[in-house]
Formats: C-alpha cells, sequence, structure tokens
C-alpha cells in the first residue's frame, strides 16, 4: 500500500456538498463522474496526494442509499493505492481479510477497485485502488 488515495464521504445532496467542500478546501472539484455499477455520483477534491470523494446515491438500492437509511452523512470509506491490487488481494486473503469483490472492477477516476468487508477491518470499509492504465 502506497498512499491514502481517498477518502470516500457519503453525502445526500453532492450540489451542496461540493458547494461546502469547495469552501472547506478552497478550490473547486477537479471532476465529477457516474458510476452506474455502484449506483453513484462522485466528485473529487485533490488535496496534496491524496482525495476527497464525496459520494450520492444514484439509486436505492446503491451502497451509499443503504449506508445512508442506517449512519449520518460522512466519512464511508477510506482508499489505499495499490501497485498490484491482484497481489494484494491474495495477501490480504491469505492474512484473513473478508475481500468483497476478489475480481478487480471499474470504479471513478480510471481505477480498478476491491473493497473489504468492515467487519474484518475494525468497522472501517477499505478499497484498494490501482490505476487501470
Ligand atoms: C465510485 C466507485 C468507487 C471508487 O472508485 O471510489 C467507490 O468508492 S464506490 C462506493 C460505494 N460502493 C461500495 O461501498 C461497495 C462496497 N460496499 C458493499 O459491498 C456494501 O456496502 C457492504 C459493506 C458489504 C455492506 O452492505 P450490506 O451488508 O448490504 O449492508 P448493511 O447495511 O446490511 O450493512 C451490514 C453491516 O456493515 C456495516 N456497514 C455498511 N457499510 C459500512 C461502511 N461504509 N462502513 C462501516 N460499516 C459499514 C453496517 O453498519 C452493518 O453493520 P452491523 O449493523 O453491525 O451488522
Ligand atoms: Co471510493
Amino acid at each position: 500500500m502506497r498512499k491514502i488515495e481517498h477518502i470516500g464521504i457519503a453525502v445526500a445532496d453532492l450540489e451542496k456538498s461540493n458547494e461546502l467542500f469547495a469552501r472547506l478546501l478552497g478550490k473547486a472539484p477537479f471532476k465529477t463522474e457516474k458510476v452506474d455499477s455502484e449506483g453513484v455520483e462522485t466528485s473529487f477534491f485533490q488535496v496534496g496526494e491524496t482525495k476527497v470523494e464525496l459520494l450520492q446515491a444514484t439509486r436505492p438500492d446503491s451502497p451509499i442509499a443503504k449506508y445512508l437509511d442506517k449512519k449520518n452523512e460522512g466519512v464511508h470509506h477510506i482508499a489505499f493505492d495499490v501497485e498490484d491490487i491482484q497481489a494484494e488481494v491474495h495477501r490480504l486473503k491469505a492474512a484473513g481479510f473478508e475481500i468483497l469483490n476478489e475480481t478487480p472492477k471499474l470504479g471513478a477516476d480510471n481505477k480498478l477497485v476491491v473493497f473489504l468487508h468492515p467487519r474484518s477491518t475494525n468497522g472501517v470499509l477499505v478499497e484498494l485502488c490501482q490505476e487501470a492504465g
């Protein structure tokens, strides 16, 4: 794991949260992107070497909609940048972590992504990211 690639924040209203985070960080998001496979619309703010990813649900069965049904807006996941995502999946599986998708899927910002179940990571949803190339 090389660095924190992004921190994912679940929000109810992306437009309002974009304004709030733009005021907080003193800059506009550098991109917005819909990821239909996850049922989310995202926006990204660059903060030094890492990013803040805001996520709004686009449909009721999205993980973000389900999360906000139970919890408040706030930190939803931490994403780590990895050099070889398949090697990390094998390493983490052997170390006893619960991998949610062993086959990496295409996420936002041209990244291949894998998630670890929060029940195996002290209650924190962990995402692994590798540049898709
Ligand atoms: C934009 C693409 C991508 C990127 O490129 O960056 C993204 O970031 S997409 C982000 C959205 N996608 C995901 O989150 C995919 C992975 N998540 C999942 O597969 C599911 O959300 C889950 C983690 C398996 C939970 O789903 P499910 O079991 O159906 O939900 P429950 O509501 O029943 O929760 C079970 C259990 O897990 C706790 N939980 C759920 N989400 C989180 C979370 N984000 N952080 C911490 N804990 C979480 C939930 O509270 C339940 O706990 P208990 O009540 O104690 O059982
Ligand atoms: Co993410």
